[in-house]
């Protein structure tokens, strides 16, 4: 118990595990008992951290009492106490994770396997002490070693063998044969039983309060050891580990960003190209001046004090509150109230931000606020400070290379003289192909045919970037639907991707790959665009590489879309940069694949020559490719085969900057041999024609990309301020619209004032500024100006984003179907990919079998003898 970890972390127990069993086949005795002891006490250490973790926050966050700071529940707004509610479990998760983390370090560091589980719950680790024991002679532990063993496994015969054999050595007494797992109530419980059947029953009194006193304790600890990660029924590896809390947590946030984009979603109308700006609040401006205009004043007033509501500070509005008031008296103004189920709506959606911001602080979870009448106190004074202090950083950067831009200029324009003689020696763009498919290794089986015009589809020009090549066509590649293109990225990218995987790996998810879910003789690490970014965010990799990721996969994206000449969008499906890595001494011999031949959107049954378009594949996939990054591994090669699984019709050696690039259907099953040795790093993109089943948390991911450079300006598309000069609709009110000043005081409260003006208005002032713009760039900012766009895209973004949200409840549908999918795929991976399933019993076997051997372990009494 002496084993509170100080400021060093815990050491993972499935690793010390790892060790000793390694120790313990090179005969290393001491180091098995070190690592296994360690082994057992971090893994009891961590259950009760974990335990007392919970019961603590449970203490701090307990549900059932009213929630401070949320105000008084109105009737009839079940919402608020649902939010409430689920404020309690962000807290709670928040609570757990916290302290946690301050206790164990990184939650993913103890990520052990159900596999590895299994064998502490059958405690394993006791038959490889009591041989470590023994083989240094430390008998009285050897004994209570094998004694615990053989309480989990009664039927282990050369376990009993062996305590038998203990048991007639000299030395060895009764009291050694304990068992160390022991429950202490339940050593209490069996203890009275004794003194209970030899009639003791004062003794046997005692010892039954003391095992009752400690079996509430250990209830309690049990119990909250339950609250931990969702059982995915033997296929937990699969990354997702939340526990409960955060499970809530991950799943309520995303709730409540749909339920804040509905303002956005509502005020899109299939035809327009983009939603209503500031919706729900236009609405009452423009029934306050309909109801102005009927003469409705009582209803005018209503109406301005609930847009008031939304835009408290609004010149014009409170010019208009001031006529109407004038106009029906003050005193009857005064009286009516603006519309409570806005009051209602407004409060529940800033409960809804606060709770998004805190999930976006506690747990990086993305939001991007879609209202403009956000009071600006809702982000939290952090993030403001951030969001300022990222602004100025982008700006500063912005204008640097604004400079360099400008200095490059320069320098192009000096040397465009000698640009045409160089040209005579560039290569025309056919040559430069088929140089490229001469040079790309790839070999393609049986007739390939010379380097063709063919299908029509692979002109170079068909590509938006100059240098990549188009190395071979569907034609060269024995298929169709194929291509495979070169010099899609540089090497500097390739190596800062292939960092990036193992950065990721490496402080995302403990500190080693996982075992392959392919085979036993790789590990396999992958990293999604969103978790790239999200530990961008955290510091734990370059913002800037998950940043090229994002744009890199874009790039390949547009280079499909573009070669195979698409009509429609090609949006993604699915981002997954993938580092396979063969496990050092396991290749002889083998047999398996990398990864086994499939079809990427359908079930392939390669023994009938079929392929089932039905889920558990990802049916909506249309297109798939491979980014390449390094060839400085054995094995690994890309291979196209027939609907047989065996038949190699093509096959693709990976390179940096290499894209293999293909239809995602029946027309190409294809797979990856086996990695014999080092590390093979590869972006695996999916995509998809259909925008329902687009790949929401890229957006998220861009949406904070976008967030972390927004520039200087930015500000001001975002927080629209009303245009507030007092136009008036019609000439008799001109006058007396001058000034705010002029409004309230002596000429008497304004004329009100037609939303259309103020619209009007906006929409000029945009086009000023724009032309403002344009017209002051002088030759110093022409630079700049390209730096510019970037803000300009930027703002197109913005704008854009919104359009996409118009589909919510597309995606949202589409995000039903990712979750479905994701079961899914684990079933399938269960189902359907044989490989896998014996990979892992191959996987367990070799436990099974060390642990049998551990059991033989020299330790049976002949042996002993010859000691
Ligand atoms: O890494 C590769 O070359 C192919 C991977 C693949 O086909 C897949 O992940 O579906
Ligand atoms: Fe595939």
């Amino acid at each position: 118990s002496d084993t509170a970890p100080d400021r060093t972390f815990l050491e993972p127990h499935d690793f010390l595990f790892d060790t000793a069993v390694e120790a313990y086949s090179r005969g290393d005795w001491l180091s098995v008992i070190l690592n296994m002891e360690k082994a057992l006490l971090s893994r009891s250490a961590l259950r009760r951290v974990k335990a007392d973790c919970r019961e603590r926050c449970a203490n701090q966050t307990a549900f059932g009492e009213p929630l401070a700071g949320l105000g008084v529940p109105i009737p009839g707004v079940g919402s608020v106490d649902d939010l409430g509610f689920f404020q309690k479990i962000l807290k709670r998760a928040d609570c757990v994770n916290s302290c946690e983390s301050e206790k164990l370090g990184p939650p993913t560091l103890h990520l052990s396997s159900a596999e590895t589980e299994l064998e502490f719950r059958k405690r394993t680790p006791y038959n490889y002490l009591q041989v470590a024991y023994f083989k240094i002679n430390k008998l009285d532990k050897a004994v209570a070693a094998a004694n615990t063993f053989f309480q989990a496994n009664p039927l282990h015969t050369e376990m009993k063998q062996n305590l038998e054999y203990y048991r007639m050595m000299a030395g060895v007494t009764e009291e050694d044969f304990k068992d160390l797992e022991i429950k202490p109530h339940m050593a209490d419980f069996l203890t009275g039983k004794r003194y209970y059947s030899h009639d003791s029953f004062g003794l046997a009194a005692d010892y039954f309060e003391s095992a009752l006193n400690e079996y509430f304790p250990a209830d309690r600890e049990c119990r909250a050891l339950c609250e931990g990660s969702y059982n995915y029924d033997g296929y937990n590896y699969m990354e997702y580990s939340a526990d409960l809390f955060q499970t809530m947590t991950d799943h309520y946030t995303q709730v409540l960003n749909c339920k804040q984009r509905c303002s956005v979603e509502l005020a899109s109308n299939a035809g327009s190209e983009k939603p209503f700006d500031d919706f729900l609040p236009s609405q009452f401006n423009y029934l306050q001046f309909s109801y102005y205009n009927s003469e409705n004043f009582a209803k005018a007033i209503e109406c301005a004090k609930t847009y008031l509501l939304f835009h408290p500070e609004d010149v014009v509005m409170k010019q208009n509150l001031a006529y109407y008031s004038v106009v029906l008296g003050e005193k009857e103004a005064a009286a009516i109230a603006p519309r409570q189920v806005v009051r209602q709506y407004i409060q529940q959606s800033i409960l809804e931000k606060q709770l998004l911001y805190f999930a976006f602080e506690a747990f990086g979870i993305a939001f991007v606020d879609p209202d403009s009448w956000t009071p600006e106190d809702v982000m939290p004074q952090k993030l403001r400070d951030k969001q300022k202090a990222d602004k100025e950083t982008a700006a500063r950067i912005t204008e640097e290379i604004g400079n360099l831009m400008k200095e490059i200029e320069t320098l192009v324009e000096e040397k465009k003289k000698d640009s045409s003689d160089l040209t005579k020696m560039v290569a025309p763009p056919d040559e430069l192909a088929v140089a490229g498919a001469a040079d790309a290794s790839a070999s393609a089986a049986g007739t390939g045919t010379a380097a063709g015009s063919g299908s029509g589809t692979g002109a170079a020009g068909a590509l938006l970037f100059d240098n990549i090549r188009i190395s071979m066509t569907a034609k060269q590649l024995n298929g169709s639907e194929r291509v495979l293109l070169d010099a899609v990225v540089t090497d500097d990218e390739c190596r800062e991707l292939q960092r990036l995987s193992n950065a990721a790996a490496l402080k995302g998810d403990g500190y080693r790959g996982r075992p392959s879910p392919h085979t036993p003789s790789e590990t396999f690490q992958g990293v999604t665009v969103m978790k790239a970014v999200k530990l961008g965010q955290e510091g734990k990799v370059p913002l800037k590489s998950a940043r090229l990721f994002f744009d890199l996969s874009e790039k390949v994206r547009l280079s499909l879309e573009t070669y195979f000449h698409l009509k429609t969008t090609l949006y993604f499906s699915y981002t997954h940069l993938v580092c396979r890595t063969a496990v050092d001494d396991d290749q002889d011999d083998r047999k398996d694949l990398s990864h086994p031949v499939h079809v990427d959107n359908c079930v392939l049954v390669s023994e009938i020559n079929e392929c089932i378009k039905e889920p558990p594949a990802y049916t909506h996939r249309d297109y798939s490719a491979i980014l390449y990054l390094n060839d400085d591994f054995e094995g690994g090669d890309f291979i196209f085969t027939e609907l047989d699984g065996k038949t190699v019709t093509a096959e693709v050696r990976p390179r940096c900057g290499r894209v293999v690039g293909f239809g995602s259907g029946r027309e190409n099953p294809h797979g990856v041999r086996a990695v014999t040795k080092g590390q093979r790093c590869a972006v695996a993109l999916w995509f998809t024609l259909d925008p329902a089943h687009q790949e929401k948390e890229r957006i998220q991911a861009g949406d904070m990309l976008q967030m972390f450079s927004t520039p200087v300006d930015a500000e001001f598309i975002q927080k629209d301020p009303e245009p507030q000069t007092p136009d008036s609709p019609s000439s008799d009110h001109q006058e007396a619209a001058h000034t705010e000043a002029a409004a309230l005081t002596a000429e008497g409260p304004t004329h009100p004032q037609d939303p259309r003006a103020t619209e009007e208005k906006k929409k000029k002032k945009k086009k000023e500024d724009k032309a403002d713009s344009s017209e002051s760039k002088d030759r110093v900012k022409t630079t700049g100006d390209k730096v510019k766009t970037t803000g300009d895209k930027d703002k197109v973004k913005t704008t854009g984003d919104k359009v996409k949200t118009t589909g919510d409840k597309v995606k949202t549908t589409g995000d039903k179907d990712k979750v479905k999918n994701k079961a899914a795929e684990k079933r399938k991976t269960k189902t359907k990919e044989t490989a896998t399933t014996k990979g892992e019993k191959t996987a367990s076997k070799s436990t099974k079998e060390k642990s049998k051997k551990a059991a033989k372990g020299k330790v049976s009494p002949q042996e002993k003898t010859e000691l």
